[in-house]
């Protein structure tokens, strides 16, 4: 029998699915400048700057006073929890600086891995306790997406079916509570880079673990239209010696997608998983490009990608904004055209744009 216990409203899954759709339109997608402190210490180790709470806000500041016009091709950005209450030197929240230029606020909820007993070291993702209460606080705090990183590898009996179905069933759990609290959640299962597997292996594997993500959704009477998808693009691994094309990811990503996404979920906005940025970008036009049909809109939620530049062009130094600013809007910009499909090249990218952005057992 249909909807005899309905999940959402027709107002809840109105507002939800307006939600995703404003953070894909039009080519846009997401900042994801959501790295939790530990993660943060990693980047601005890179650039030898100290991992102080005042640093972390000087860099993001930069990031979110940009000119206005980055809400052309940024949708939403993912905060980390000390990021949505931080102001910049104005004494204004970072939150109200988006919303103000027309970006939706999002906050990261997973909280780290827990080990899956009897494995080869895999894990199940960590922060469904209480996870209720934390989304009705942060919607009220101008949150209006969640996201939440399931981590699989790829390995010697990896990934096992017990940590495909785990990893699947928290991210529905995780979705679920989200909608109720209406947040958008961003469902993001993460097959790693790590490893010499070939394309071909990570595509058996990412259609493996969408098939279980999107059964657990449908188990756990997940609205799809008031979702967003954030996958790894479908590459061969970090070890590999065989290099691919752009065209050849792009058709073993689009796919496995089509094998798997139903054609309800708006958006997939695809990690970077440590692909410098400009392999990020070009592999993002290509699947735009991809003679498959493609139901969904196909952008990007990138970290890494996104703010490798900004973070080497600032080196610590705030009289280095402005080619802070420029260096990111650089690859906004980028982004946005390459999910358009309209993305060209132009052959003068600077070191750190094509510099591999990988590191190893990126777990949270
Ligand atoms: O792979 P990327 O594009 O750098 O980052 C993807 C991502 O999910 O992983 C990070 C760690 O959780 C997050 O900061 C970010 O949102």
């Amino acid at each position: 029998m249909a909807h005899q216990f309905p999940a959402l409203t027709s107002e809840q899954k109105k507002e939800l699915s307006e939600i995703a759709q404003r953070i894909v339109a039009n080519g846009k997608g997401i900042l994801a400048a959501d790295e939790s402190v530990g993660t943060m210490g990693n980047r601005l180790q890179r650039i030898k700057v100290e991992n102080t709470e005042e640093n972390r806000r000087q860099f993001r500041e930069m990031l979110f006073t940009v000119d206005n016009s980055i809400n052309q091709s940024i949708g939403g950005v993912i905060l980390f929890h000390e990021t949505l209450y931080q102001k910049d030197s104005q004494g204004k929240l970072f939150r109200n600086i988006l919303k103000e230029k027309g970006i939706v606020v999002g906050i990261k909820l997973d909280q780290g891995g827990a080990p899956l007993a009897g494995t080869n070291k895999e894990t199940t993702i960590q922060g469904l306790d209480g996870l209720s209460e934390r989304c009705a606080q942060y919607k009220k705090d101008g949150a209006d997406f969640g996201k939440w990183r399931a981590v699989l590898r790829i390995d010697n009996h990896c990934p096992s079916n017990l940590a495909i179905q785990e990893n699947a069933n928290a991210l529905a759990c995780y979705a679920s509570i989200c909608q109720q609290n209406g947040l958008v959640p961003i469902v993001e299962p993460e097959v790693l880079p790590d490893g010499d597997h070939d394309m071909e292996h990570c595509q058996y594997v990412t259609e493996k673990v969408l098939a279980a993500v999107y059964k657990a959704l449908n188990d756990h009477h997940v609205y799809l239209e008031g979702t967003l998808l954030k996958p790894n693009m479908v590459t061969a691994g970090h070890a590999c010696t065989k290099k691919y094309m752009p065209e050849q990811v792009a058709m073993a990503t689009v796919t496995a997608l089509h094998r798997t996404v139903p054609a309800a979920v708006p958006g997939i906005c695809f990690l970077s998983g440590g692909m410098s940025e400009e392999d990020a970008t070009l592999n993002l036009n290509a699947i735009n490009l991809c003679p498959l049909p493609k139901p969904w809109k196909l952008s990007f939620s990138y970290g890494r990608a996104l703010q490798a530049s900004a973070l080497a062009a600032w080196g610590g130094k705030a009289a280095n904004k402005r080619a802070t600013q420029e260096a990111f809007m650089k690859r906004a910009v980028a982004n946005c055209q390459a999910a358009k499909g309209q993305y060209v090249h132009s052959g003068s990218s600077g070191a750190a744009s094509t510099q591999s952005l990988f590191t190893a057992s990126y777990t949270y």
